[in-house]
């Protein structure tokens, strides 16, 4: 674990600051921090836990105090959780107050003593970082495979900005391509009515809708007292604007896990070095 603090050291680069700041431009922007200085140092193989926790160190580094933050929720999020507080106790950050995205990451940020509020006290964010389910080139996102979509999304679009964290895992080439679930949270009544609208929305994409449900295979309930829909595609989501539109045109679909033009930088941490991707 040493050899990760050193890698984290090496993501501090002074053009990492510039990057929020440009966060309207149109194309993606890559950079990329490689191990391959390192490895005549005989760097252990690095695990997906290992990656999930240099993306997170990397995305505190835009962390400054006094800052409202939004809270993300899942395991990559939850690094960046523990990291802030660390950060906290340690006095190398003060006044930050969070937001969490799920009651989840509520208990972790309240474990760690890092200071809460709502999104009513404090309707803008200066940052939110969370984790994603898939990531496209153009930094759209799957999210809510952890079940937190709703509050996820409403906390991140309060947010000027929202930095991303994820393994390379992640990265797909279109939204829907990991062929794993596009979530989409629902109440409860009559749920198998909306299943079927939303598998036939998306029949020609060979969508296959199934309620999710918990280990004891009862109806998985969000924090919000709602069902999830979860979505598999054959074939990766074309258009995602218009799917997204489709999907909320159903009543009874409370939100849906497209995250579409709302990251302002995607960092993921893969084999080979950890990549910050702007707009
Ligand atoms: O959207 C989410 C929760 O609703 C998570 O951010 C997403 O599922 C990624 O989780 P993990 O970091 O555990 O892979």
């Amino acid at each position: 674990m040493a050899s990760l603090s050193f890698l984290s050291s090496l993501h501090h680069t002074p053009s990492s600051h510039l990057i929020l700041r440009n966060p309207k431009a149109v194309k993606v922007r890559t950079f990329t921090v490689s191990f391959s200085s390192i490895r005549a140092q005989a760097v252990p193989a690095l695990t997906q836990d290992d990656l999930k926790k240099l993306a997170a160190d990397k995305a505190v580094d835009y962390v400054k105090s006094g800052m409202v933050l939004g809270l993300g929720t899942g395991s990559t999020a939850a690094f960046v959780v523990d990291k802030l507080g660390h950060l906290l106790k340690t006095g190398q950050l003060k006044d930050i107050i969070g937001i969490p995205t799920s009651k989840r990451t509520e208990e972790q940020a309240k474990s760690l003593n890092i200071p809460l509020t709502t999104l009513d006290d404090h309707p803008v964010l200066d940052l939110a970082i969370d984790g994603a389910d898939e990531v496209d080139p153009d930094l759209n996102l799957v999210k809510g495979r952890g079940g937190a979509l709703l509050r996820e999304k409403m906390v991140e679009a309060a947010s000027k900005s929202f930095v991303v964290v994820a393994d390379e895992t992640k990265l797909v080439t279109g939204l829907g391509g990991s062929k794993l679930a596009m979530p989409v949270e629902v109440v409860q009544f009559c749920w198998k009515f909306n299943l079927v609208r939303l598998q036939d929305l998306f029949k020609e994409l060979g969508c296959e809708a199934k309620l999710r449900v918990d280990a004891a295979g009862k109806p998985y309930v969000t924090d919000n007292f709602n069902y999830i829909v979860d979505l598999y595609f054959e074939t990766p989501i074309r258009d995602g604007v218009s799917a997204g539109k489709e999907i909320g045109k159903l009543e009874g679909v409370v939100e849906h896990g497209l995250f579409l033009d709302m990251a302002t930088a995607v960092i993921i941490a893969g084999k080979s070095g950890v990549e910050v991707k702007t707009k």
